[in-house]
């Protein structure tokens, strides 16, 4: 490719956007960056409303703060003001009709040992736990499960209802069974490749050091802010509720359909498009992304009296086996220091794990009853909320399940060799925004690499 006229990104996410920012960099004004996106908006799972008196963020709303994609990103884009980071409160567990400290010294929720769960567990589960060294494990290197197969069998069910599924739950939308070890955990896969006696052995071996917990960080006009900076700065042509259904080689460059002849193209989509738009110029790449499932789930955000007395936590995850549709409660103005000086309490209920979207189908009024009927159960506050409003992410988290690794080292490589074509999402190297940042990054850098 000599000279390059015209390059389409194909998703307005996060990724699509920051991809699109990159090769407007790259490339310099002259080139015609097009970005097509499905829905109606830009921005992805990224979404910032109004609620009470200002902004909040009602899909992702934060993002890992030792991770330095985002705050370079903001630097670079000149709203390196807006940062703002946690009060530094701890999360809490609602199990068995009571709130607890989410247990420490675990990895992903499975503890190191049994101290980390008493009182969340029964007295013959940490028993199970404290015995478990005591029974020979088999793993073969390079092999992987579900978290549930390795957790389950060795430290009782009640260990993933009440402590792993609430983590899971709070990172994939996911469950112990639709996520793999491999790809989640890739500290406690290699402590049992490493031959690790047991399962207590192996999570002692793969634990961060105490002090690296994650610390998060935040836009104070939520990512509403980053998105539309991203927008302006690419001045890229944006064709929105336009579906791509494939793309095919052309002599030079790709036709992207509808869209027509583009020199390269970045496919910045969830893993069931990136399977249809490439079913036929790369099958096996399409092949591979067509057995990533994707996670959906609802966001009650609610707007509560300034006085509400809310527990003085980030939030609370919800055990599978409490009886709740709500899996966690993020207690925002607790969170968030610059939420706290609102006039208004705000607090964002989600439901819906992996398997189950029944909550996508109830109606607005059904889901605010559900999220503050679920509310007072946790809390014991039982009041009307001033404003809310309601948000619907279907598909929106892939899981990241056994093999998942393999899929994406399979993607990877079948269009490795493609020229001018790119994929980067969430699938891809971490379900977090930074994550999806790094990935597009990636994807921008390859189309280039070709166009120079
Ligand atoms: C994508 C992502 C999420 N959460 C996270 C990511 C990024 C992962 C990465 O970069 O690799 C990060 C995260 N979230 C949580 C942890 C574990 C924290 C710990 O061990 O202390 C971690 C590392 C728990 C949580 N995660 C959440 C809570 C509850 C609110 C809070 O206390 O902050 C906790 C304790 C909230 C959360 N957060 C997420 C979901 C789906 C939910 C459920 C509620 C919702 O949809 O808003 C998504």
């Amino acid at each position: 490719m000599t000279s390059v006229r015209r390059v389409a990104v194909v998703g307005g996410g996060i990724t699509g956007l920051t991809a699109a920012y990159r090769l407007r960099t790259a490339l310099g004004p002259d080139v015609d960056v097009v970005v097509v996106e499905a829905s109606d908006r830009l921005g992805g799972t990224l979404r910032t409303v109004r609620l009470g008196d200002g902004p909040l963020d009602v899909g992702a709303e934060a993002f890992i703060g030792r991770r330095p994609e985002i705050p370079a990103l903001m630097a670079e884009l000149g709203i390196a003001d807006q940062l703002v980071h946690p009060a530094g409160k701890r999360p809490l567990i609602y199990s068995g009709n009571a709130l607890h400290p989410l247990p420490a010294g675990t990895l992903m929720g499975i503890p190191s040992s049994a101290s980390s769960v008493v009182g969340l567990v029964d007295d013959a589960t940490r028993r199970t736990i404290e015995a478990e060294p005591d029974s020979p494990l088999r793993w073969e290197p390079g092999q992987d499960m579900s978290v549930a197969d390795l957790v389950g069998g060795r430290f009782g069910e009640q260990v993933l209802h009440r402590s792993v599924d609430p983590l899971l739950g709070g990172v994939y939308s996911g469950l112990s069974g639709s996520i793999g070890v491999r790809a989640a955990l890739p500290t406690l896969a290699a402590a049992l490749d490493d031959s690790a006696t047991s399962l207590t052995a192996a999570i002692s071996a793969a634990l961060p050091p105490p002090s690296s917990g994650p610390v998060f960080g935040a836009l104070r006009g939520g990512y509403g802010v980053l998105i539309e900076k991203l927008v302006s700065a690419t001045r890229a042509h944006t064709m929105l509720g336009t579906s791509v259904t494939s793309i095919r080689r052309e002599s030079s460059g790709w036709h992207v359909d509808p869209i027509g002849s583009v020199d390269a193209v970045v496919l910045a989509v969830p893993a069931p498009a990136l399977a249809r738009i490439l079913s036929d110029a790369v099958p096996a790449a399409a092949a591979a992304a067509a057995e990533i499932e994707l996670a959906s789930a609802v966001v009650v955000a609610m707007a509560l009296p300034h006085d509400v007395a809310l527990p003085d936590n980030s939030g609370v995850l919800v055990a599978t086996d409490a009886g709740l549709e709500t899996k966690a409660f993020t207690l925002s103005s607790r969170k968030w220091t610059h939420l706290a000086e609102r006039s208004v309490s705000l607090v964002r209920a989600s439901l819906g794990r992996f398997g189950d979207t029944r909550a996508l189908d109830w109606t607005d009024e059904t889901l605010i009853d559900v999220a503050r009927q679920d509310l007072r159960r946790v809390s014991g506050i039982d009041v009307d909320p001033s404003a809310s409003v309601v948000q619907r992410w279907r598909g929106g988290l892939p899981q990241y399940a056994p093999g998942h690794l393999d899929r994406v080292a399979a993607i990877s490589a079948a269009v490795a060799d493609v020229d001018g074509l790119a994929v980067a999402g969430a699938w891809s190297q971490g379900v977090g925004v930074p994550a999806c940042v790094s990935s597009a990054t990636r994807a921008a850098a390859a189309v280039c690499e070709v166009a120079r």
